[in-house]
């Protein structure tokens, strides 16, 4: 399944510059349009910016793009070159670009005109008054050149589309990629994938290794930093290096030990299966730090289980309980009786949250102890729920699933709570745990404005 693969990072949009790439892009456009582009031959680039070609992204359209370039019907339609063939369609506009078929709506096309009167290129918004456009406006007149589609409106406003803009925003274009990348994992492939841990001086100083670290914590979901001094405040500091902290009632930065001192068994020594945090909030935090200041006692190894490697297994062997998972909405619960305060959280969503246009679970919500009354849906649906979430737990219980690490004071644990779950095992004695909550949008945000495609 692509969703579940590690699809080709994606690429900033191509300028309309001409690319050093292009002509090696163009040659194989040729080929493809003739036809002797093999079934299945890779279209890797040779050149990191070709993705401006959207088969490079998606080299399974080639064999389809094949079938449909020799038997297309053109109506009202003019081939403009080699590589580029359009049609307006009753319903849409047709464009055939680099070996890929896009349909556009009117509307659409007319609502993303980036025009300086339509889009605010300084602040990157839109001008444009959508609800003034006619739902069934279509173009007066259409050209379009070797890298440029112009549509004329009724109105004579003119708007010119990049071709691999297109492509590169066309549903079609976009539909088979990963929006978030990443490398599905069981115990023996992370370990294999010898993911060595950062320091915490490079972590701190140099931007590159930050980088490095990040684009492997969102590839695996998880992330360690070693040799951070072992206090909370030193682990505070890391964590706004990579994002925001997200508040929450348990506090900015927490603490915690086997006191009891929450209503939750967190805060035992008891073991803890599996589990994502806060499921019980409407929107999950991101992402968790665990930093364990001190421990003299047995056990209290830290579990670690890629959610999105189980969901995969399920999609695998039995797509309709991988469905249920993904549509039936489960409730959460946090309900808490503090001293002078009561607090109460309500979470309502999936097991498995999926992005409808591709299938990839970009979020999962699995805590068996905080999971509340289900009621959303009749007992047959019930029925056959349970027998889903009992097959994803099967998965996620695997042994060969299994990340067992002891966390120890100076090593900073960085895990995705939407995607790896979490638990520990029983322990004794002293053992103090410190560490918060990140804004995942803050995360994603550093790793972006460092240069990563996610
Ligand atoms: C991490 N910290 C100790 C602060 C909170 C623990 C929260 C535990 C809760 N059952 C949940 O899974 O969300
Ligand atoms: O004690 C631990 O290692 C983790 C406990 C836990 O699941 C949590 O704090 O979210
Ligand atoms: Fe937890």
């Amino acid at each position: 399944m692509t969703s579940f693969s590690m699809a080709e990072p994606r690429h900033p949009a191509a300028g309309s510059a001409p690319s050093p790439c292009q002509d090696h892009c163009t040659a194989r456009i040729m080929a493809l349009t003739r036809g002797i582009v093999r079934l299945g031959a890779s279209l890797q680039p040779s050149c990191g910016r070709a993705a401006f070609h959207p088969s490079a992204r998606a080299p399974l359209l080639l064999g389809h793009a094949q079938v449909l370039l020799g038997g297309l019907r053109l109506q009202h339609s003019a081939p403009q070159s080699n590589k580029c063939q359009w049609q307006l369609k009753e319903d849409c506009f047709e464009l055939t670009y680099g070996g890929l078929v896009m349909h556009f709506d009117y509307v659409w096309l007319r609502d993303h005109c980036r025009s300086a009167s339509c889009y605010n290129a300084k602040t990157n918004q839109r001008n444009l008054d959508t609800a003034n456009v006619e739902l069934t406006i279509r173009p007066a007149k259409t050209r379009v050149d070797d890298e440029t589609l112009f549509l004329t409106w009724p109105d004579g406003h003119i708007t010119r589309y990049g071709l691999a803009w297109l492509a590169q925003n066309s549903y079609e274009g976009q539909k088979k990629s990963a929006v978030q990348p990443r490398i599905l994992w069981d115990s023996d492939t992370y370990t294999n994938a010898k993911i060595s841990s950062i320091s915490w001086e490079k972590f701190m100083s140099c931007d590159d290794e930050l980088k490095n670290f990040l684009r492997n914590f969102l590839l695996y979901g998880i992330a360690f930093v070693d040799g951070v001094p072992a206090t909370l405040e030193d682990t505070e500091i890391l964590t706004q290096r990579v994002s925001l902290i997200r508040e929450t009632m348990y506090g900015r930065m927490w603490s915690f030990t086997s006191d009891f001192s929450r209503g939750d068994t967190a805060y035992t020594k008891l073991a803890l299966d599996r589990h994502t945090d806060t499921s019980y909030f409407q929107e999950p935090c991101g992402m968790q730090v665990f930093h364990c200041l001190r421990h003299e006692g047995t056990g209290g190894r830290t579990l670690l289980v890629d959610g999105f490697h189980a969901a995969s297994k399920v999609l695998e062997q039995s797509p309709e309980n991988f469905e249920l998972l993904s549509r039936i909405p489960i409730k959460h619960e946090y309900i808490e009786n503090m001293r002078d305060h009561r607090n109460h959280m309500i979470g309502i969503g999936p097991v498995l949250n999926v992005y409808p246009w591709n299938n990839e679970v970009y979020m999962i919500r699995y805590n068996n102890y905080d999971r509340a009354v289900i009621n959303t849906v009749p007992y047959n649906v019930v029925q056959r729920w349970y027998v889903a979430h009992r097959e994803l737990t099967m998965e996620l219980r695997k042994p060969q699933n299994e990340l067992w690490v002891k966390l120890k004071p100076g090593k900073v644990l960085f895990v995705d709570n939407w995607r790896v779950l979490h638990g520990r095992e029983s322990f004794t004695g002293l053992r103090q745990l410190c560490g918060c909550y990140l804004t995942r949008d803050d995360v994603l945000n550093t790793a972006r404005s460092l240069g990563l495609e996610v």
